[in-house]
Parts: structure tokens; C-alpha cells; sequence
């Protein structure tokens, strides 16, 4: 059975619990619990594959978006970036999220394949009152070579729960060719190794 982690992150109020509790039991409740950091499990089959999906919704009290990504940034394998259509500050700390995730990662995994990450424009049913257009979501997600969707936690499902099944399908390659590279890199020094005893003795006697 894979293991796949999920973070959410995004300003306070930008509906990631809404996102994710409407993914996790097709409902809207409205209100959610936001003083604590929550780790929700769900097993779930994609593509006949059986999944433990863990899902990190962390306590987004502070502004401060160093903070809210110290922790779930090396946990996670994959990413939903969430904004409020209708408030454009949360549309910037995206970016400065976007910009984060991909500098911490690149720090850490050097040369590895891009962590998977999809930027969500949550509350489209607000669109009378849109300080964000969809058009500059879809420009930030290119910029950071991830998926875009617009959705609206209050109204549906569907959307919501596609891109979570495209987000971990993008997991389990993400992990498949982590797992490949690190058989490969060890069958190479395995192969240096051997190679090193034998071939020096060879070359002795
Ligand atoms: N109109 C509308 N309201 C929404 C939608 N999604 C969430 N909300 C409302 O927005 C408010 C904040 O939603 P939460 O899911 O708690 O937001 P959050 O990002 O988890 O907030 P923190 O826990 O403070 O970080 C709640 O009152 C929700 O009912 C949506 O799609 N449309």
C-alpha cells in the first residue's frame, strides 16, 4: 500500500479546510475548526492502487508564511496552494508560498524532479466580488510549472475532487522515480564498489 502526504497551505480563510472537507465527504459545512494544525487519513483507491492518504491542513493563525511552511514543507510530497478569488492578498501569499516551497525543495533535493504542487482559486461562486483573475492564477501556475484550477468548496464537488485524484497521480510517479533514482544511484556504487576490489586485485596478481 503507498503512503502519500498532502499539505495544504494558503492565508487564514481561504477555504483550505472548506477544499479539503469537501474532497475528503462531498459536503460544505461552512464552519471549521482554525486553532489547531489537523492531519487527516483517508484510504482510497486511484487507478486500482490502494492509497493511505494523509492530508496536513496546518493552523494558519499567523500571517506569517515562513511559519506556516517550516514543517509541512519537508513532510509533504505534495502540495495545494489555496487563494481566495475575492482577496487578492491571499492570491500574493500564494506566490510567496509557490516561491517557498520551490526554494526550500530545491535546497534540500538537489536535481530531483519537481515536487508536484496545484495552485487552487477557491470561492468562485464569489465572482461578483473578484479581485483575481482566473488568468493570473493560470499565469502563476505556469510560472511555477504546476496545475491550476478555480473551484468552489461552498458549491463543488467534482472539481475539487479531480484535482486532488491528478495532484496524488502526480505523487506516486514523483515517488516512483524518487525510488528508481536511488536504486539506480545504488546498483552504481555498487557496481564502483566491485569494481574497485576486484579490478584492483586484477590488476595485483
Ligand atoms: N462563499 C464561499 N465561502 C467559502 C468557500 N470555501 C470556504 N468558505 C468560507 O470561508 C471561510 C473560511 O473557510 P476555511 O475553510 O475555514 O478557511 P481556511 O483557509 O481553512 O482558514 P484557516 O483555518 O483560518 O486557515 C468559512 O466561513 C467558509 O465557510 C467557498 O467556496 N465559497
Amino acid at each position: 500500500m503507498n503512503d502519500i502526504k498532502l499539505a495544504l497551505l494558503g492565508s487564514p480563510g481561504a477555504g483550505k479546510s472548506a477544499v479539503l472537507v469537501r474532497f475528503l465527504t462531498r459536503r460544505f459545512i461552512g464552519e471549521y475548526a482554525s486553532n489547531t494544525n489537523s492531519l487527516y487519513h483517508k484510504r482510497l483507491s486511484i487507478d486500482g492502487r490502494q492509497l493511505n492518504l494523509e492530508v496536513f491542513d496546518p493552523c494558519s493563525q499567523s500571517s506569517e508564511v515562513r511559519c506556516i511552511l517550516e514543517e509541512p514543507v519537508d513532510w509533504a510530497d505534495g502540495f495545494v496552494v489555496v487563494y481566495n478569488i475575492s482577496d487578492r492578498t491571499s492570491f500574493m501569499n500564494a506566490k510567496n508560498i509557490l516561491r517557498q516551497i520551490r526554494e526550500t525543495r530545491m535546497e534540500n533535493c538537489k536535481g530531483e524532479m519537481e515536487v508536484p504542487v496545484c495552485l487552487v482559486g477557491n470561492k468562485q461562486d464569489l465572482c461578483h466580488a473578484r479581485q483575481v483573475h482566473e488568468d493570473e492564477g493560470r499565469c502563476l501556475a505556469q510560472e511555477n510549472r504546476c496545475h491550476f484550477q478555480e473551484v468552489s468548496a461552498a458549491e463543488s464537488y467534482q472539481d475539487i475532487a479531480n484535482l486532488f485524484t491528478q495532484l496524488i497521480r502526480q505523487v506516486m510517479e514523483h515517488l516512483k522515480y524518487r525510488a528508481d533514482r536511488r536504486r539506480y544511484s545504488g546498483s552504481k556504487s555498487m557496481a564502483k564498489l566491485i569494481n574497485n576490489v576486484f579490478g584492483k586485485r586484477r590488476k595485483s596478481v
